[in-house]
């Protein structure tokens, strides 16, 4: 199985495209939604939120309140850093357990949108591709003061907190440009499924797994040998 990185800005449009490769078949792992889960009450990540960021950060059910934590990362460095070393860990550990439940389903290659993967680089050493979804400043901008309902400052903030997406573009290995209309973006989303689906990748990965796994064997052969003569 190899794995492709999905990325690009906040509301560049990654959900867009990764709707439209779900349709397509393909099998996605969702940062955002992970990230979700490892913050649900009784988890660790929730415990050390709620120790560091206090009992104001709490709905009165007892879930976090993103919006308010979402004011609180976005205005300040520091805390943004803080919940990233709290939360980022979990998301990573959570998100290998699900590219395993992938990998012993047969699956030739999962595609894993994560949102600051440039940012992080902690996956990008085991990625075969990464694709960048990209859309002009302006229209990132506009889109996101209209979906979040956020004033052009509070946008600002939230785009600031990201590396620029021009700068992401030059890191791809495929862009989908998504400043125009969604059926011009569906056309490449449908040229890069059949890229995928053509890749051979997978072939290598498995062809190293099996080495690695003749080659462990040998050594257990070898050392119980040298154990029992
Ligand atoms: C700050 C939080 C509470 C805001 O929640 P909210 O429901 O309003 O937004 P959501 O989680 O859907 O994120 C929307 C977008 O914001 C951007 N974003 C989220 N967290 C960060 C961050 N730490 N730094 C920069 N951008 C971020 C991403 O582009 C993301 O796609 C939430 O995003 C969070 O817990 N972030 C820390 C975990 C994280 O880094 N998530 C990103 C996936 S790795
Ligand atoms: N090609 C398009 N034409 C018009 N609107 C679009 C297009 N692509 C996305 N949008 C709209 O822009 C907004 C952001 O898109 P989307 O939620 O897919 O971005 P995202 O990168 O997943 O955002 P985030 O990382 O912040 O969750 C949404 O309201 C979406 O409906």
């Amino acid at each position: 199985m190899f794995l492709v990185g999905l990325t690009g800005g906040i509301a560049s449009g990654k959900s867009t495209v990764s709707s439209m490769l779900r349709e397509l078949g393909c099998p996605i792992i969702d940062a955002d939604v992970v990230a979700r889960k490892v913050v649900e009450p009784h988890t660790c990540a929730y415990s050390r939120i709620v120790y560091h960021f206090g009992p104001e950060v709490l709905l009165e059910n007892g879930e976090i309140d993103r919006q308010k934590l979402g004011q609180l990362i976005f205005t300040s460095e520091e805390k943004r850093k803080l919940l990233n070393s709290i939360t980022h860990p979990e998301i990573h550990k959570a998100m290998l357990k699900e590219i395993v439940f992938y990998f012993l389903r047969g699956y030739r290659y999962v595609v894993l949108d994560v949102p600051l993967l440039f940012e992080t680089r902690r996956l990008t050493k085991f990625l075969n591709h990464t694709v960048v979804v990209y859309c002009d400043p302006a229209t990132q901008l506009s889109r996101l003061m209209q979906r979040d309902g956020l004033t052009q400052e509070q946008a600002e903030q939230r785009l600031a907190a990201q590396m620029p997406l021009n700068e992401k573009r030059g890191l791809a290995n495929h862009v989908i440009e998504n400043s125009g209309g969604r059926e011009d973006t569906h056309r490449q989303v449908l040229r890069l499924h059949t890229k995928l689906e053509d890749s051979m990748d997978f072939l290598l990965v498995r062809v190293i797994a099996v080495a690695a796994t003749a080659s462990l064997s040998g050594i257990l052969l070898y050392a119980v040998k040298i154990l029992f003569s």
